[in-house]
């Protein structure tokens, strides 16, 4: 059955392409599918995308698997009944895990250190240009607020960049909330891979905690102030980085 995507999510699609200059002709991009709801929503607005766009692109959708037993068959079924072209490439990074954290290593950056490695390598021998991913907006502004209260950073998720290997990344979901993308997938009646597919539920170890954190702080803060969302999005293409206190960065 052909899926439905709200007039929101397009415009916002469009407009954001536009912006960044995200999707351009000739591309041929990977798009990284976790089989969760934002990946999800994500393949299918580019599909849709390609159907409307004036120029032509070209997207795989890939799914890497930490070889832990995980079950993909609804997601390449899935792929397969909207004419998707899918490749799930199978890695031991589970295994690796294992003395990894008995090293006491970080548990997610190591899973996600390890996955982005492996898209950048499919994206090559796949002949990409680029990598798409799905982050949105709630995920740029809980980055924002880690980086800011744990680590000591002013930093966030950028809508497009190079990687050191010459790939670039694209996040076309960026300026799209998080609510959004649920309703397509429930709307739908998409079955989403949620979060008992993250590694960390198998190990015990703490799951992160600083992101629910960050999420229940930004959701009680748009309580309060209900267009902080709107004014972040434009906050982060606003920045005065002469008026902080780095020094490199003094106009003078
Ligand atoms: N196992 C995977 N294989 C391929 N791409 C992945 C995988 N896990 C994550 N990604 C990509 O990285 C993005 C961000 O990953 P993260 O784990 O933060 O996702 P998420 O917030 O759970 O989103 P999603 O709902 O898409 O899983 C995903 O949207 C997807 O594009």
């Amino acid at each position: 059955m052909a899926v439905k995507l709200s007039k929101k999510i397009m415009s916002k699609l469009g407009k954001t392409n536009a912006e960044f200059e995200l999707i351009e002709e000739g591309d041929k991009i990977l798009v990284g599918l976790s089989g969760g709801k934002d990946s999800l929503t994500m393949i299918h607005a580019m599909k849709e995308q390609q159907r409307r766009a004036p120029f032509k692109f070209d997207f795989v959708a890939v799914t890497i698997s930490y070889g832990m037993g995980e079950n993909f068959d609804n997601l390449i079924a899935h792929c397969r009944e909207h004419d998707i072209p899918h490749i799930v490439h199978e890695t031991n990074t589970y295994d690796l895990a294992k003395d990894k954290i008995r090293k006491n290593s970080s548990f997610c950056s190591f899973f996600s250190r390890m996955r982005r490695g492996y898209l950048y390598s499919v994206a090559k021998e796949q002949g990409c240009n680029k990598v798409a991913l799905g982050h949105h907006m709630d995920d740029a502004a809980e980055s924002f607020f880690m980086n800011f209260i744990y680590n000591g950073q002013m930093r966030s998720l950028a809508p497009k960049y190079r990687a050191e290997n010459g790939l670039i990344v694209i996040r076309p979901l960026i300026q799209m909330r998080e609510r959004q993308l649920r309703a397509f997938v429930v709307d739908n009646g998409i079955e989403a891979i949620g979060d008992e597919a993250c590694p960390a539920m198998r190990f015990d170890v703490k799951m992160p905690y600083a992101r629910a954190k960050m999420k229940d702080m930004l959701g009680d803060m748009e309580k309060e102030y209900p267009q902080l969302f709107t004014s972040l999005n434009a906050a982060f293409k606003n920045i005065s980085a002469d008026s902080f206190f780095d020094k490199e960065k003094f106009s003078l």
